[in-house]
């Protein structure tokens, strides 16, 4: 089909989806920095937002190396066919390179979260630094907000999915689901419908179809648009917020300008002073980040807040245990993080 030749030459009017698709991913491509901007991969399902954003992309960025990348999941059979079509169109739509990557689906979580880590880890590896375009949408980033908010996360998860978190970008965030429907319509091009987008088991699909236009009667259009500005607002909150937890973590490392040595950065010990004249809110800030440097994973609100404990609620308790079989302890005035085999003594834990 060529789409992205014969809709330039023509110069028809009447392609506004495709043409707001075009410039968002224009306008994303500016906000990247310069070393990051010399080729592009662009992440295709096969399904209409990931389609008219790889259209974009190619028709947007012609004087870069653009690369389509399609994940197989092989978890459905036919499920090679869905990614050769999607890697077929994605050449038609004036992609130069496509990619399909087989990938194999095992771990916690059921099929579902062990596919999503199996593409994210295939899509960077694939893409070796260049940023990966996924085509997230702004109904993707309300859905994300309220199931957030129905689990009581914290600011973080409220904040949603970041334009650009590298190697991920979303140039799509601003925009909505029905403008990228409206794209490939105009392209000419029939998406795939994932199976699994009208399943009314999945709680996004129960948001998207029921909370939201119930949400919207009573508040009126636009909730997607507003709980997506309310995301962005927070994002920039929070990011102040984790900026001023890493200078006290820095603090309570004690850290010189030149930073902290090799060994103190895997495994520092914390001034459990300098900790307690800060915000609960900094500390868990700074807390969290020690703890994911230490390398223990899966950090529950919970887990946070013992750890807290031990600096603001100190009654000469034991260790906390974190996942991962880490434990976090204070003595002498120092937090310090170790795994639990190197033998504390844990006089209490909280799992
Ligand atoms: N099989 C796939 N191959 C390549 N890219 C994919 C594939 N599935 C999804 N993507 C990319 O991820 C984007 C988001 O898709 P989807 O919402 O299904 O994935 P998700 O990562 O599970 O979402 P979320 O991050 O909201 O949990 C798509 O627009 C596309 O860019």
């Amino acid at each position: 089909m060529g789409a992205a030749g014969p809709l330039t030459a023509s110069g028809r009017s009447g392609f506004h989806a495709v043409a707001a698709v075009r410039k968002a991913v224009r306008e994303f491509m500016r906000t990247l920095p310069e070393s990051a901007a010399e080729s592009l991969c662009v992440a295709v399902s096969g399904g209409a937002d990931s389609l008219a954003l790889a259209e974009a992309a190619a028709y947007t960025c012609r004087s870069l190396p653009v690369t389509a990348l399609v994940v197989d999941h092989g978890l459905q059979t036919g499920s090679d066919e869905v990614a050769e079509k999607a890697a077929a169109t994605a050449r038609e739509l004036g992609v130069g390179e496509v990619r399909v990557l087989p990938v194999s689906v095992s771990g916690r979580g059921g099929p579902e979260a062990a596919a999503r880590r199996a593409r994210y880890a295939a899509l960077r590896e694939a893409s070796a630094g260049a940023p990966v375009l996924l085509g997230h949408t702004r109904d993707d980033q309300a859905e994300t907000v309220l199931l957030g908010l129905g689990r009581g996360s914290g600011p973080r998860s409220i904040a949603g999915m970041r334009p650009y978190d590298p190697p991920w970008g979303r140039p799509l965030l601003g925009l909505p689901r029905a403008t990228t429907r409206a794209a490939c319509d105009e392209l000419g091009i029939v998406p795939w419908q994932d199976p699994h987008n009208s399943d009314s088991r999945y709680r996004r699909v129960r948001i998207r179809e029921e909370a939201l236009p119930t949400l919207e009667d009573v508040l009126g259009g636009g909730v997607a648009g507003a709980l997506a500005r309310t995301a962005a607002q927070l994002r920039e909150d929070v990011d102040v917020l984790d900026d001023l937890g890493e200078e006290l973590l820095a603090a309570a490392r004690g850290d010189t300008c030149g930073g902290a040595d090799e060994g103190r950065r895997t495994a520092p010990e914390l001034s459990v002073p300098v900790l307690e004249s800060a915000p609960g809110a900094l500390r868990r800030r700074a807390l969290r980040s020690w703890l994911l440097g230490a390398g223990v994973r899966e950090l529950t609100d919970a887990h946070l807040r013992s750890v807290d404990a031990l600096v603001a609620d100190w009654r000469g308790q034991g260790g906390v245990w974190l996942p991962g079989d880490f434990e976090a302890s204070r003595a002498r005035g120092k937090l310090r993080v170790e795994p639990a085999a190197a033998g504390i003594i844990t006089t209490s834990h909280h799992r």
